[in-house]
């Protein structure tokens, strides 16, 4: 919703921090944002950035991310997030001290609190440190909430720990740490087409390189199509057994017949059932499809 039609004297609660993923640690800072919202009849607000700042500060560092902005707009909807900025993190941004980073918030918005991850850096250099926040709120007059991190078997969850449990081919764990099922979503692209010649058609997906890619290998997938789900085995690899030159992503899809070219999908990630194979033969790479197609069948079914 637009902030302008927002009541000014309402107060704020603003959630901040960077939330690539919205995994179980960056939800706990939003549900405590919205909670205080509604507690003290004040809006709730996430502040974050459009694109990751490492983009701008070192290209070559910059991680792969882990959730289209579409997809955390829709995810923050759905949490009752009553403002939701996302601002372009450029030149003047970055070069922003920590405290006129705060100001700025402070002077746009009637900033009632702040709540932040225990690890929330900010501002330039990312010198901004929680010691100064708290010297902050004492100084301007915000509330301030620092929440501690959260740990899965005595992990502490966060967007770097998932994006390496992906591609290490580790989907079950980093499912637990982002509360839902890892996706990637794209049209359907042309491939070689001998998938059809050995009964198992393959979905071939134009996949985004910003996105974190699982581990090479094969994978039970569910995948959304038309607004239906479907059970599916998922390859991620180089497919030597044809002599594959480049990595794809393909998707054989139980229960379904039909075109699917330049049509819209989203694979959700859920096991990874084994590693990639250099079969002798087409037959014997079709035989171990039909082994992943029964192993697929036994699975649940539910993203
Ligand atoms: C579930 C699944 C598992 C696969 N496993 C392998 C594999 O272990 N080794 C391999 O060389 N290719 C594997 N492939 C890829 C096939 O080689 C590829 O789908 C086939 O060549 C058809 O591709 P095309 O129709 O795009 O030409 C797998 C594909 C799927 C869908
Ligand atoms: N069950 C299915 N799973 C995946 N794709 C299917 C299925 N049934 C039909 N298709 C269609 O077949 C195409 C894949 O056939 P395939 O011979 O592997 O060609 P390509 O090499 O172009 O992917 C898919 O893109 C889709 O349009």
């Amino acid at each position: 919703m637009n902030y302008n039609i927002y009541n000014k004297n309402k107060g704020i609660y603003v959630v901040l921090g960077n939330f690539d993923g919205l995994h179980i640690g960056h939800m706990s800072l939003i549900d405590e944002a919205v909670k205080l919202s509604i507690e003290n009849n004040c809006y709730c607000m996430l502040y974050s950035f459009k694109n990751h700042p490492l983009k701008l500060i070192n290209k070559d560092i910059a991680p792969k991310l882990l959730m289209t902005n579409t997809n955390k707009v829709k995810t923050l909807q759905k949490k009752s997030v009553d403002i939701i900025k996302l601002v372009n993190f450029d030149e003047t941004l970055m070069k922003t001290s920590p405290e006129d980073f705060i100001l700025n918030l402070i002077s746009e918005y009637n900033i009632e609190g702040i709540i932040v991850g225990f690890n929330y850096r900010f501002g330039y250099k990312n010198m901004g440190t929680i010691d100064l926040l708290e010297k902050l709120s004492t100084k301007y007059n915000f509330m301030l909430k620092v929440m501690p991190p959260c740990k899965v078997n005595n992990q502490i969850v966060s967007s770097t720990k998932i994006r390496n449990l992906i591609s290490s081919g580790n989907l079950e764990e980093a499912n637990i740490m982002l509360n839902r099922k890892y996706s990637l979503e794209g049209i359907v692209v042309q491939g070689r087409q001998i998938g059809r010649q050995i009964d198992f058609p393959t979905a071939n997906l134009k996949y985004d390189k910003d996105f974190v890619i699982p581990a090479i290998g094969v994978y039970y997938t569910n995948v959304e199509y038309n607004e239906k789900l479907y059970r599916a085995i998922t390859s991620v690899g180089n497919n030597p057994t044809v002599s594959g030159n480049k990595l794809t992503i393909e998707t054989y899809i139980l229960d379904f017949s039909g075109n699917l070219y330049d049509k819209h999908i989203t694979l959700f990630f859920i096991k990874k059932i084994r590693d990639e194979k250099k079969f002798d033969s087409l037959d014997a790479l079709k035989a171990q499809l039909k082994k992943d197609k029964n192993f697929a069948k036994s699975q649940p079914f539910n993203i």
